[in-house]
């Protein structure tokens, strides 16, 4: 079954929505853990106290003690009760505190909880208390991915909807939230249940195998996948270990980088010849049809960190190659040898990519004079979309999810494979 590929390769190459979950995926759990949580631990008393009026906060304490009744009628260990309108200011802050401690010690999800943690960490994000997390990957591969036409990114957490657009809008890596479409909570269902998945894939308005849901956890990915879903698991360094077996039923990333690096080389691009902008009469790059979308620097700079070993590999292939052709000229005269090879970084390599093909391609030209090293380059035929118009969409997204009422968006367009070709033509010349 389509779903069931483990090659990254593969699935990248079928889905055009990629879906992405938070914590431990695209940002670290020890930023989640270790700052946002005991933020709003330590903040609790003081923002109920003095934002006990807002309506917002009014709503997320009357789904706080809503859900402490539930959870004292099912005999949830350790529930700590919330006293009634009724009880003074204080001891229903005081209630209140309790529960969410309580909740947060057991690392609960419920959505009442990330609701009132997603208020207070808006106070810290605001007064410059805290930025979010996202590791270096991340922001050059959300930039890629939408980049192509078709293709869409979105956000599944547990951590509210506010929680996610202050996490990507005030990120160390900048303002993310123009890259993504839109955002999905807890609201839309459960992370561990099929179900969720289903609703999210009929609220984008595409079909389940056209997602590519990346998580930590496994039960998450089953989900995904039992909805129809792509999933691939995601191990960052401090990350839990993965059970036994998670890398035989999933693809396993270590970086969003070789969503990229594999995006772009897909068989048929491999079979393509290089391809060189076209310019009109005052020197300028026009656009073709043909012509597959360019990436900026910095995704080209994560892609190239990514594909050290790969270059590497290329490396040592070359070198074999140049000295063949050595001997190939010495065997023939006015014999000419031309190496197309791929850019080289000396930037550290340090995670682990997929296997791919090396290309090396010789050809033998006869009687050539000169010598000459140049550059090729692909431009690019798609322009970002602005903030505006991103965030009337996530809105609107966000929106269909508030009502439980998921309507069907208008169907993405067919994917157009995305090329990152940045090569160096080298050519070799003797005349003898
Ligand atoms: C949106 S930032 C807060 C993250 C959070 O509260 C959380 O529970 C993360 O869960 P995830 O589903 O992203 O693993
Ligand atoms: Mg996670």
């Amino acid at each position: 079954m389509a779903n069931e590929l483990k090659d990254i390769n593969d699935i990248v190459k079928k889905c055009k929505i990629l879906l992405l979950d938070i914590e431990g995926t695209t940002t670290s759990i020890s930023f989640v853990k270790d700052k946002l949580f005991p933020y709003a631990e330590e903040k609790v008393k003081q923002f109920l106290e003095s934002q006990w009026e807002q309506d917002d906060v009014k709503e997320a304490v009357t789904a706080l003690r809503k859900l402490a009744l539930e959870d004292k009628e099912k005999s949830v260990d350790g529930v700590v009760n919330i006293p009634g309108e009724d009880a003074s200011k204080e001891d229903q802050i005081e209630g209140v505190v309790n529960n969410v401690k309580w909740q947060m010690s057991a690392d609960r999800k419920a959505g009442p909880l990330k609701q009132l943690q997603g208020l207070i960490w808006k106070q810290g994000y605001d007064n410059g208390d805290i930025k979010g997390h996202v590791y270096d990957d991340v922001s050059p591969a959300l930039e890629q991915w939408q980049s192509v036409e078709g293709q869409k990114v979105y956000i599944y957490s547990s951590g509210s909807v506010q929680a996610q657009k202050l996490l990507f809008g005030q990120s160390e890596a900048g303002d993310l939230l123009r890259f993504i479409e839109g955002h999905f909570d807890t609201a839309v269902g459960a992370k561990q249940e099929a179900d969720s998945y289903s609703a999210i894939a009929e609220s984008i308005g595409c079909k389940p195998d056209e997602i590519l849901f990346l998580t930590d956890v496994v039960k998450e990915a089953e989900a995904a996948r039992a909805a129809g879903l792509h999933a691939a698991l995601v191990s960052r360094e401090g990350n839990a270990p993965l059970p036994a077996g998670a890398g035989a039923a999933f693809a396993v990333l270590h970086s969003l980088a070789q969503l990229a690096s594999n995006k772009r080389k897909t068989e048929a691009q491999d079979e393509l010849p290089a391809k060189i902008a076209k310019t009109d009469n005052e020197g300028n790059a026009k656009s073709e049809p043909d012509v597959e979308p360019v990436i900026s620097a910095s995704v080209e700079k994560e892609i190239k960190k990514s594909e050290k070993m790969e270059v590497e590999e290329e490396e040592k292939v070359i070198s074999s190659a140049k000295e063949v052709k050595e001997q190939k000229e010495a065997e023939a005269a006015c014999v000419v040898t031309e190496t197309i090879v791929e850019e080289v970084t000396d930037e550290p390599m340090d995670i682990p990519v997929a296997d791919v093909e090396p290309i090396v391609i010789e050809e033998i030209v006869e009687n050539t004079e000169k010598k000459k090293t140049d550059e090729m380059v692909i431009d690019s035929t798609k322009s970002e979309p602005s903030t505006t118009e991103s965030k009337g969409k996530e809105d609107m997204v966000d929106e269909r999810i508030k009502e439980n009422s998921p309507k069907k968006a208008a169907p993405v367009a067919e994917e157009t494979p995305p090329t990152v070709i940045t090569e160096i033509e080298e050519v070799t010349m003797k005349k003898f």
